[in-house]
């Protein structure tokens, strides 16, 4: 063969760590796989409706300084203890961006923030990190993006979301499949719910499944089905955080057959990209709570020490825990929205 016909439009960056070489270089101790554990039979009973606290799911949009996201895990852990009679606290520690169209895909691909795409770099220090809080005590939400890092760092995960840009994709429904933590699957973009009802259909049943083993050799495996899939409403063309929403929502899953409820996300669609318009929706979801009604059965929420977010420009210095992707609410809002969530949440267990 003397004429290439492939690999014309790749150019070899570096060879990728093995999945257990990454798991023996950080290891996960005995006592916070068993925490991962217990941390995701609770979501799961959330998820059934056997379970009547409400989970959060907060935390910044990304990762992009692996400190400041230590920082407000240690920040977060006492609330999580504080309020954990009413609320499940898991925070967000996402390492993969689906973007609209271009932009920075998070710490795992581009650690440096450069271009640069220092892979294996990138996968050491999410894995310290995910090892870090789950030492610190937190459960911990990521969303699965890539269908290959999942490997490095699945065993450290409670709770997966499938985004808004890969709910209708076969092979992420068949990911989550696999998958060992409860998954929730965005609607989509524009808004559709189908495709999330559709998603957590698929996931439930087993499929056939391509993806390295941890040795890093591709392999094809037999997924059992998640049966702990779940619906997250984001917004689309409109917000649907409403009652008239979560109404139609939760009537779709019930005629197929699934649990009435659904995780309602703060942020992208229903807070508009606006991160203060989160406290809205969450006044929203609350007054809906108090009525006693179960068909909101977790929250997500973007928040991290500073408020907003920031452009990264070469050579300028990074403002210390702000996010630079989706703007996110501050820690003294992210405080005073948990203590309002536990109110509410444990107004709800009352009437339950
Ligand atoms: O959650 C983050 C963003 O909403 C998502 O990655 C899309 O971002 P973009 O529209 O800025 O690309
Ligand atoms: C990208 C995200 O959300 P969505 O898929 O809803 O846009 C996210 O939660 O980070």
């Amino acid at each position: 063969m003397t004429i290439k016909t492939d690999e014309l439009r790749t150019t070899y960056i570096d060879q990728v760590i093995a999945p257990s070489q990454l798991v023996k270089e950080f290891p996960l101790s005995d006592s916070a796989a068993q925490q991962i554990i217990n941390s995701r039979r609770e979501i799961e009973a959330i998820i059934a409706g056997k379970d009547k606290r409400l989970l959060v799911i907060i935390g910044p949009c990304s990762i992009h300084d692996t400190n400041a996201a230590l920082d407000y895990a240690r920040r977060l852990k006492p609330l999580q203890e504080r309020y954990k009679g009413s609320l499940v606290i898991v925070m967000r520690v996402y390492f993969e961006k689906p973007r609209t169209i271009v932009g920075w895909k998070g710490l795992i691909s581009d650690p440096d923030l450069n271009g640069k795409y220092q892979a294996n770099k990138g996968l050491r220090l999410a894995r310290k990190l995910l090892v870090d809080i789950s030492e610190v005590g937190l459960p911990i939400a990521t969303e699965f993006l890539d269908m290959v890092n999942g490997q490095y760092i699945a065993d450290l995960i409670s709770w997966g979301a499938i985004g808004a840009r890969t709910t209708e994709s076969q092979v992420h429904r068949e990911m989550a499949s696999a998958l060992s933590c409860p998954v929730g699957f965005k609607n989509g973009t524009d808004g559709n719910i189908k495709i999330a009802i559709d998603a957590v259909r698929a996931a439930q049943v087993s499929h056939i499944f391509y993806s390295p083993d941890k040795d890093g050799f591709m392999t094809v495996y037999q997924t059992h089905g998640n049966p702990f899939g779940h619906v997250i409403l984001r917004g689309g063309k409109e917000p649907n955080y409403d009652k008239s929403h979560i109404n139609v929502a939760t009537k779709a899953l019930s005629d197929a057959g699934l649990t009435p409820s659904v995780v309602v996300d703060f942020s992208h669609g229903n807070s508009q990209k606006r991160h203060t318009n989160q406290l809205l929706v969450a006044d929203n979801v609350m007054a809906q709570m108090r009525t006693g009604s179960m068909q909101i059965s977790g929250i997500m929420a973007e928040s991290f020490i500073e408020e907003g977010n920031q452009a990264v420009v070469a050579g300028k210095q990074l403002v210390y825990g702000k996010s630079i992707t989706d703007a996110c609410l501050h820690w003294q809002d992210t405080e005073k929205l948990l203590a309002n969530l536990a109110q509410a949440a444990s107004d709800r267990i009352a009437i339950a």
